[in-house]
């Protein structure tokens, strides 16, 4: 497993390099695909695909339902890359101007619903407020500022548009916007801790996507994320129905 702290200007051109010379493609647009959620990348067309083991400097994926492959090709006439499998904190751990982020996660807001989507509108970084940032470390300033502004993330113009295209396959009434809370897993969480995310005002929490959001956001990508509610976290004690979620059950409702 690649896990080294700090990847430098030569690792990340010796991977781009790498990639350039095995795919004629130049795409506009990365997607990570969350948990159960690659399938995407099948649906794309001229595709060429990278075994994330065969590529140079490159991460490899730990965790089932993340295939670990990089997927070149076209979706809707549009060149795009995708991730098909990400890299968590648990796991030991642009060619684009447009990062699109997915994640499975579970909801804290009370109107959500398994099966909604929450277009993601900001996030609290938990891993980030206790010292743990991608961002550490000496900053390489050809790639973005030291102290990079977070105060509008998610860029507004396509949270707009994804609204409107959401309206018009008819499917608003699935869709909220919200705050998307990255926690350290894997266990899922407490009753104790699903209130305190819920008070501070978290609507969907996950174990992923802030790390690779705060690093495209450092070097100026456009940054669109959406989580996939894929169940609701406990918010009381019950001791008539032992409600259970597994693992499992994220990545078949993903
Ligand atoms: O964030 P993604 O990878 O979508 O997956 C989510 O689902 C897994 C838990 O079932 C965790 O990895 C959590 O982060
Ligand atoms: N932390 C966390 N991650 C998830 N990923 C999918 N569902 C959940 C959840 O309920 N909690």
């Amino acid at each position: 497993m690649h896990s080294k702290e700090q990847i430098n200007h030569e690792e990340y051109q010796q991977t781009a390099d790498w990639l350039l010379s095995r795919t004629k493609q130049r795409p506009l647009v990365a997607i990570i695909c969350g948990s159960g959620l690659g399938l995407l990348a099948d649906t794309l067309k001229a595709q060429e695909s990278f075994n994330y083991t065969e590529i140079p400097g490159f991460p490899h994926s730990t965790v089932q339902g993340h295939a670990g492959r990089l997927v070149f090709g076209e979706l809707k006439g549009r060149s795009c890359v995708c991730m098909q499998g990400r890299f968590h904190m648990y796991e030991g751990h642009s060619l684009a101007q447009t990062l699109i982020v997915t994640n499975a996660a579970g909801s804290l807001a009370d109107g959500y619903q398994p099966g909604d989507i929450m277009i993601i509108k900001d996030h609290v970084n938990f891993p980030g407020l206790s010292g743990l940032s991608p961002l550490t470390g000496p900053n390489d300033d050809k790639l973005g500022p030291r102290f990079p502004a977070m105060s509008s993330v998610y860029d507004k113009g396509l949270r707009r548009l994804a609204h409107a295209l959401l309206d018009q396959m008819g499917v608003a009434s699935l869709v909220h916007e919200g705050v998307y809370a990255m926690v350290g897993g894997p266990n899922f969480e407490t009753v104790a801790e699903a209130r305190l995310l819920h008070s501070l005002g978290v609507d969907a929490v996950g174990m992923s996507t802030t790390p690779e959001v705060l690093v495209a956001s450092h070097c100026g990508l456009r940054v669109f994320g959406l989580s996939l509610i894929t169940n609701k976290v406990l918010k009381r004690y019950t001791t008539t129905t032992i409600m259970l979620y597994t693992s499992q059950e994220v990545l078949s409702r993903s």
